[in-house]
């Protein structure tokens, strides 16, 4: 049998769909997988305490407490420098965790070619959790938007929704791998469709992320 696949998770908060992964691969919902490593760009993400709790290193990588940035740089130029420098040094650090796919649960860092480029060489895939439907509310805020568009009577058939796509440098608007609709209900609070697309979220990372391991497997057994 080939290598277990191995994945590199990158977090910047609470880490519920990090624990969603650690959960499947111990129980084998993913099969013949490893989390090798989690990357963190936050002191404060609980993620950190959740790898810990099962020994899945972890590394801190901030772009400002790594000097690339200055914090509360104005600077245009010198912020799409320093972003550019951070994003190709994080990528040679996950590169060194040697992972066959990368998965971003609640990373909350746009990457910049430098950090794509390299890991494409080598190729890696890179796949994303977004709270909305494809071409739909990309970017950060994305339930908070959605929820306001509900109370606006604005969202498209009342219906809002989650993916797991591929990451390109248009944010968001790589290729879905899956997605699931989440109904917005009359009375609704915005915690309530957090709730919801959140529970939904565990289910749909998992799924994905089998599925992509699938593909990945299949080719390491060629
Ligand atoms: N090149 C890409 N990078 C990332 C993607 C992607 O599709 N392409 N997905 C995001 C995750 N994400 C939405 O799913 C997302 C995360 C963060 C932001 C954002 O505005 N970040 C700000 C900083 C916000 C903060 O630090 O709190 C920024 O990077 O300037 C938008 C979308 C992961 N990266
Ligand atoms: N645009 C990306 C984005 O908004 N991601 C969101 O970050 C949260 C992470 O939660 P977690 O830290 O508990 O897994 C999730 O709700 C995920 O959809």
């Amino acid at each position: 049998m080939a290598s277990p696949c191995r994945i590199v998770v990158m977090a910047s908060g609470n880490g519920s769909n990090f624990q969603a992964l650690i959960d499947a691969v111990h129980s084998g919902s993913i099969l013949h997988t490893q989390i090798v490593k989690l990357f963190v760009n936050k002191k404060t993400a609980f993620a950190i305490q959740r790898a810990e709790k099962v020994g899945i290193p972890t590394e801190y990588f901030n772009m400002v407490k790594e000097g690339f940035v200055v914090a509360g740089e104005k600077d245009a130029e010198k912020v799409k420098d320093g972003r550019a420098r951070y994003d190709a040094a994080l990528a040679q650090r996950v590169l060194e965790a040697k992972p066959d796919l990368v998965v971003l649960a609640g990373w909350m860092h746009i990457f910049s070619v430098p950090f794509l480029r390299p890991l494409e060489e080598a190729g890696v895939k890179v796949i994303n959790l977004h709270p909305a439907l494809p071409g739909k509310y990309d970017g950060a805020g994305a339930i908070e938007r959605q929820y306001q568009d509900f109370k606006d009577g604005k969202l498209e058939n009342n219906r809002a929704g989650l993916m797991i796509h591929y990451v390109i440098a248009e944010v968001d608007r790589g290729s879905p791998i899956l997605t699931q609709e989440v109904e917005c209900r009359e009375g609704d609070e915005l915690k309530d469709l957090e709730e919801r697309i959140h529970a939904a979220e565990h289910e749909l990372i998992v799924k994905a992320t089998a599925k992509v391991v699938g593909e990945i497997l299949a080719r390491k057994n060629l």
